[in-house]
């Protein structure tokens, strides 16, 4: 039996298609309720429903063998887990945005992001010293009230800084979402999870 962290929000229906291509029958139980565990005895396989950024904690504890996580998080958090396959989906990159013109802040720079360590360490390595703002959401808004000179956050069709007069600066990352392990369960269940990243992987979409 493979226990599976699945990220709940805009990953979770890319990954849904991704079993089910590889042929695993996925009851529709996945499309209709709110359970947050879901056996399906059939695969010997039980799913669980997180927030796409907790995956990473119940795969590091172990309660989860597997899990499906962005690499934006995997980056953020730096967690004792194996990337074991990118998947291809939910495409995205990391970047610096801002106020077209805006100079930086000289004194105390500020930059707005729900990344804080992946900010961090990017300003470091150019050699600016900035202060982090952290928010959870909504980021954007930060250097339009003037919280902030900067934003680090996902950029995917471009839509969101468009609409907020905003542009990106700077990619600091690309970002698909990838499949996970516990490094105990990989040592302990390989032949299983091999079988698994096989399958996924023959029906994994090229780009
Ligand atoms: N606009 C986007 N387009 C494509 N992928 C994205 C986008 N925003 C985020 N992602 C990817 O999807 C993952 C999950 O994002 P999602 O918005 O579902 O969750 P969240 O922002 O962490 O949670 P919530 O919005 O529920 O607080 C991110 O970690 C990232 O890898
Ligand atoms: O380039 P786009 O296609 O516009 O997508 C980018 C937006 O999507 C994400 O936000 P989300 O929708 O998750 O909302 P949030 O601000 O609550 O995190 C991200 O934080 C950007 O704000």
């Amino acid at each position: 039996m493979l226990t599976i962290a699945m990220p709940k929000g805009r990953i979770f229906d890319e990954a849904l298609e991704l079993l089910r291509r590889a042929d695993y029958a996925l009851p529709p139980e996945f499309d209709e309720s709110r359970k947050l565990v879901i056996d399906v005895p059939e695969e010997q396989m039980r799913f669980i429903l997180a927030k796409p950024m907790d995956v990473v904690t119940y795969v590091e504890h172990g309660v989860a063998d597997l899990g499906i996580a962005g690499k934006d998080v995997l980056m953020e958090e730096e967690r004792d887990v194996y990337e074991l396959l990118d998947l291809h989906i939910s495409r995205c990159h990391l970047a610096v945005a801002g106020l077209p013109g805006a100079k930086m802040n000289e004194i105390a720079p500020r930059v707005a992001t729900k990344y804080p360590n992946i900010a961090s360490t990017y300003f470091r390595e150019q050699g600016e010293q900035v202060e982090i703002i952290r928010l959870n959401g909504s980021i954007e808004l930060a250097p339009l009230i003037g919280l902030a000179d900067r934003i680090v956050d996902i950029v995917s069709t471009g839509r969101t800084l468009k609409e907020n007069g905003l542009v990106e600066l700077e990619r600091i990352a690309e970002v698909t979402s990838r499949l996970i392990v516990n490094p105990a369960s990989y040592r302990l269940n390989g032949g299983n999870i091999e079988r698994l990243v096989d399958r996924l992987a023959a029906v994994i979409p090229q780009s």
